[in-house]
């Protein structure tokens, strides 16, 4: 039985773009002094290509250098400082070493000056308009099914006896195993509320939860296993899904792009590793460029009647502050917007 999709109905049209922006942002994660700069830096690019109406946030940690935040406000991007987050300690294997990082992931929930946010990767590429899927009723976790073919899912008792929740058909979960695990969402990619409550409570469940091996991935598909709703997978491909599922993919439908499998992040690839010689994988690697080196996708500094630039009013360290005490649930600003 395939699993039920949310299904969202031929494209919906945005009529004309607000004077104001509602309370929603896009948001991603940075970490380190390394290149996954140019990921945030290409992300916000391609979200003004498609004329996102809401601004990007990047939660920073600590040891982002000041460069390239710099880098990334000259992008338009709202540059947000957040503390690590520790799993406790135990001898954890993860899946990739810099994963650990990932649980300060859980942060973003506490940005409630927006009431809703669309939470992408650094390492993700938007083709085609997504706002939309703010519209989606409140109350659940949206979020693309993942793929447990590649070599990172071996020690799982799926990858061993080869079943995957993308063609459950296929190799079906034997009845002696129990239930089939329950739908698992790629945690690169999500629509969420951010909520003091909601955060408290994931970060006081963190404290007694063991990290696994996908890190904050695992832990929220624990979390919100009951309110999650899978989307569409035009709204996060993981590349792997090319080779491993190619007669679930319409390429020319996909929304957003997923450079997550090994070699794939367009800004470190060299074309050695498996599969990424593939026609299909080249050609969104160069997609990916084309977008990272168009300057006329540059942000620009909005401008007053005359055409000189003009500083935007920045409300942002007001309403973090406020949002730090819990007191703005609803605040409606002019802030720069991703276009
Ligand atoms: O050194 C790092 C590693 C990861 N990340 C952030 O953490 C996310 C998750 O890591 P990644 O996308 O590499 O994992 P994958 O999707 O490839 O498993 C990245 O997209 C970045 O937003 C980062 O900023 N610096
Ligand atoms: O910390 C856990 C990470 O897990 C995810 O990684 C992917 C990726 O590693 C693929 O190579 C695997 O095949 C795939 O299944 C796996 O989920 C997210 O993309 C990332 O944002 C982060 O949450
Ligand atoms: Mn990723």
């Amino acid at each position: 039985m395939a699993p039920e999709v949310v299904q969202l109905g031929p494209k919906s049209t945005v009529l004309a773009k607000p004077l104001t922006l509602p309370n929603r942002a896009y948001v991603t994660f940075l970490a380190g002094n390394g290149d996954y700069v140019k990921g945030v830096a290409g992300l916000a690019k391609g979200l003004r290509k498609v004329k996102s109406a809401y601004p990007l946030v990047v939660a920073v940690l600590p040891d982002v250098p000041e460069e390239h935040r710099r880098i990334l406000e000259s992008q338009g991007c709202i540059v947000r400082e957040i503390e690590p987050v520790y799993p406790p300690q135990n001898q954890t294997r993860f899946a990739m070493a810099y994963y650990v990082i990932n649980y300060s992931k859980l942060r973003i929930w506490k940005f409630v000056e927006y009431s809703k946010m669309i939470y992408l990767d650094g390492d993700i590429q938007v083709y085609d308009n997504i706002d939309h899927l703010f519209d989606l009723p409140d109350g659940n976790f949206y979020a693309v099914m993942d793929c447990f073919c590649e070599q990172t899912w071996s020690h799982t008792p799926q990858a061993k006896i080869g079943y995957c929740q993308q063609c459950p058909d296929k190799v079906r979960w034997p009845a002696e195993m129990g239930q089939p695990p329950s739908l698992y969402f790629n945690a690169g990619m999500f629509v969420f509320e951010p909520s003091l409550e909601t955060y408290e409570n994931l970060l006081a469940t963190l404290k007694v939860t063991a990290p696994t091996p996908f890190a904050e991935q695992d832990f929220l598909n624990m979390f919100f296993k009951d309110i999650y709703k899978p989307i569409p997978l035009v709204y996060n491909l993981v590349l792997a899904m090319l080779w491993r599922h190619p007669e679930n993919v319409e390429l020319e439908k996909v929304k957003v792009v997923h450079y997550c499998a090994a070699g794939s992040k367009p800004w470190r690839y060299t074309g050695k590793e498996e599969n990424m010689q593939r026609e299909d994988v080249k050609m969104l690697v160069q997609k990916w460029w084309e977008i990272y080196n168009d300057e006329s996708l540059d942000y620009k500094k909005p401008t007053n009647c005359e055409g000189e630039a003009v500083e935007p009013v920045k409300m942002q360290p007001l309403l973090a502050a406020l949002s730090e005490g819990g007191a703005v649930p609803y605040v409606t600003v002019t802030a720069p917007s991703a276009a």
